[in-house]
C-alpha cells in the first residue's frame, strides 16, 4: 500500500511528512507524521541507515498533539534518528466509538491492543497497526524514504500515558524488534486502573482476564526475561500528574519486577512538580531522546 503525503513542512533542520494511507490491520485510512531529521537532507548516503524511534500519544490525540508540543525534532537533529508519530485509534463514520460518547474509549484511546471483542474487532487492531503493518509500510515506500531509513531493524519505542502503556507492551513483547523503551507518565497496570479496565473489558472482554495479561507491562515482566540484563526502560512521571495515583501508579511496575530479571533495569523518575501535559514531557524529551541514542548506537 502506498503512503500519500499531505503535506510536508520544515521544522527545525528536516522535514515533517503528514500522511495518509489505507491500513489492513484497522481497515480504515490512518494518519501518521514522520519526521525526516536534519541527517536525512545533508548526510551522504551510507550502509549505515538513519535509525527510528516511534512514539505513542496519550487518549484523545492525533499525530499532532507530539509533533506540535514534544519538541523531538530538535532531539532528532542532535542525534540523527527519524521520529513516527502514529494516530491513537481508527477513525470514521463507520467506526464505533465509545457508546457513552466520553474520551477514553473508542476513537481517540485505541490502546495499541488487537480487540477480540464484538464491533470492536473488526478496526481496533492498534497492536498490529503499530508494531507491524505501519514500520512495514514505512520500509516499502523507498520512493519517498530513498532507503536511507530504517523502520524496521533499529529501532526504538517511546509513549506517553496510554501510549506510554503501549511503548512498554509493545516493547515487552516484542523484546528482539526494539532497541530501547522510554515512557512519560504511563498506565503501568492498565488491569487494576479505571482507564485500563474500561479499555481491556471493552476491547478484549470483560472476562478474558488472560488476554489482559497477554498486555499488561507488569504482568508481562514477570513473563519476560531480559537476557543479561541488557535492557532498561527509563520512565517520567510528575508529583502534580492529576492521574497519578488513580490512573498510572508508576510504584505498581517496580514492584512487579521485584524478584524478576527487570529488578534492576527499570529507571523510574518521580519528578517534582510537573503535570499530565505537553510542557512535563516536553522537559524530559531531552533526556529520553540521549537514552535512545544511546541505544540505538548514535552516541
Ligand atoms: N483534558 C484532557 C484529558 C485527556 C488527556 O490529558 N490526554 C493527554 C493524554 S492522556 C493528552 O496528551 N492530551 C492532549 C494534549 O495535551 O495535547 C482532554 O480532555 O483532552
Amino acid at each position: 500500500m502506498s503512503l500519500n503525503i499531505n503535506s510536508k513542512i520544515a521544522s527545525c533542520g528536516g522535514k515533517l511528512l503528514k500522511c495518509t494511507h489505507d491500513s489492513v490491520a484497522t481497515k480504515t485510512a490512518m494518519n501518521v507524521n514522520v519526521y525526516v531529521p536534519k541527517q536525512f537532507y545533508t548526510a551522504a548516503k551510507t550502509s549505515q541507515k538513519i535509525p527510528t524511534l516511534y512514539f505513542l500519544s496519550g487518549l484523545t490525540c492525533t499525530p499532532d498533539n507530539a509533533s506540535e508540543k514534544a519538541f523531538w525534532q530538535l532531539q532528532a537533529d542532535i542525534y540523527g534518528f527519524a521520529v513516527v508519530f502514529p494516530d491513537t485509534s481508527p477513525r470514521g463514520d463507520n467506526v464505533p466509538g465509545d457508546p457513552e460518547n466520553s474520551w477514553d474509549f473508542g476513537k481517540g484511546a485505541g490502546f495499541y491492543v488487537n480487540a477480540t471483542t464484538g464491533k470492536y474487532k473488526e478496526n481496533y487492531n492498534m497492536y498490529d497497526y503499530v508494531h507491524s503493518e505501519l514500520p512495514q509500510l514505512l520500509q516499502k515506500n523507498k520512493d519517498i524514504f530513498e532507503d536511507k531509513i530504517d523502520f524496521l531493524e533499529n529501532v526504538s519505542i517511546a509513549g506517553h500515558s496510554m501510549g506510554g502503556f503501549g511503548a512498554l507492551s509493545g516493547f515487552l513483547k516484542n523484546l528482539n524488534k526494539y532497541k530501547s523503551c522510554s515512557a512519560f507518565a504511563p498506565i503501568v497496570n492498565p488491569s487494576v486502573v479505571p482507564w485500563g479496565t474500561k479499555a481491556f473489558g471493552g476491547y478484549l472482554g470483560e472476562t478474558s482476564k488472560s488476554k489482559w495479561d497477554e498486555y499488561d507491562p507488569c504482568t508481562l515482566l514477570k513473563n519476560t526475561e531480559n537476557p543479561d540484563n541488557k535492557y532498561k526502560i527509563m520512565i517520567h512521571v510528575g508529583t502534580a500528574d492529576p492521574f497519578l495515583e488513580k490512573q498510572l501508579k508508576p510504584q505498581n511496575i517496580v514492584a512487579a519486577a521485584k524478584g524478576t530479571t527487570w529488578e534492576n533495569a527499570i529507571d523510574l523518575n518521580i519528578v517534582d512538580g510537573f503535570d499530565h501535559s505537553y510542557y512535563f514531557i516536553s522537559s524530559f524529551v531531552p533526556a529520553h531522546a540521549e537514552f535512545h541514542a544511546k541505544h540505538l548506537g548514535l552516541i
